[in-house]
């Protein structure tokens, strides 16, 4: 690991505008990522976790702080930074697999054969080489969220940002995508900043979990849970429970905050 962290996101405050004027949506966020390492961010619904990765991702920009990224200050969306959301809609429906790989490619400028082997390359390393001329409506949805990790893979990002990515699978679908991706991070040491409501998915696929809470939310506390990729481990349910605590008082002050 470097020394300097790839990511580093300082004091951001980010809002969105409303009837009134500005509303604070996030506070004051403060993370680091570094090279080839995995983080990632849990909170409550709503807490603000898909607008700090927005933020990093260059869609947003914060109105306080500041998001460095690979030495320099984020001014907008880049391929050094790919995006996987959780939508299974995410893909060009008109495109086959193999053109929705290769369109992202073209698009940052790699030539066009080149662009198409390098698709199928990692379509094939995906296990999608038998799906390279489907259309997204012929896909199920965790083959769709390969396609959109084989695209984000296809760019050789330095980070991928990953916005519940397999929240819209069912839970075997979810392990398989989980254990795939893992392998790929430890494959590539790709960095990775990932949005997740799932204690369990943090605990086992991140180096840290870092807790946004509160409202307009900030960082709570910043958890290590490297190696930890075992349910059945005592650091894992320490960990696991470490989180749920935090994960309820946040519950609790949200409803006060109603309440009062
Ligand atoms: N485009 C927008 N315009 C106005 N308000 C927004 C917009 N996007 C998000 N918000 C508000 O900002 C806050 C944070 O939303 P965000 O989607 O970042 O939360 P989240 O933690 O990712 O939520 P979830 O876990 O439910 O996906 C919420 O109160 C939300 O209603």
């Amino acid at each position: 690991m470097g020394a300097e962290p790839l990511l580093s996101v300082d004091g951001v405050a980010i809002g969105y505008p409303g009837p009134g004027g500005r509303v604070p949506a996030v506070a004051g966020a403060d993370l680091t990522v570094g090279h080839g390492e995995t983080v990632m961010l849990i909170g409550r619904s709503g807490c603000g976790k898909s607008t700090v990765l927005k933020a990093v991702a260059g869609f947003l920009t914060p109105s306080a702080g500041r998001i460095s990224f690979h030495g320099a200050e984020v001014e907008g969306p880049a391929p050094d930074r790919a995006v996987v959301f959780q939508e299974l809609d995410q893909l060009f429906p008109w495109r086959t697999v193999l053109g929705n790989v290769a369109y992202a490619l073209r698009a940052t400028g790699t030539p066009r054969d080149e662009a198409r082997a390098r698709a199928t390359a990692q379509l094939e390393l995906m296990g999608l080489g038998h799906a390279l001329d489907r259309h997204p409506h012929q896909l199920s949805g965790g083959m769709k969220q390969r396609v959109a990790i084989a695209r984000a893979f296809a760019l050789e990002p330095r980070m991928l940002l990953m916005d519940e990515p397999f929240g819209a699978l069912d839970a075997q679908t979810r392990g398989r995508l989980q254990a795939e991706l893992a392998g790929l991070a430890r494959r590539t040491r790709v960095s990775i900043l990932f949005v997740t409501h799932s204690i369990d998915e943090a605990v086992l696929l991140g180096d840290r979990v870092v807790v946004l809470g509160g409202r307009p939310s900030s960082v709570v506390e910043t958890l290590d849970v490297a190696g930890l990729d075992s349910p059945d481990t005592e650091g894992f349910t320490a960990a696991r429970r470490r989180l749920r605590a935090l994960l309820s008082d946040d519950r609790e002050e949200a409803g006060r905050a109603v309440l009062d």
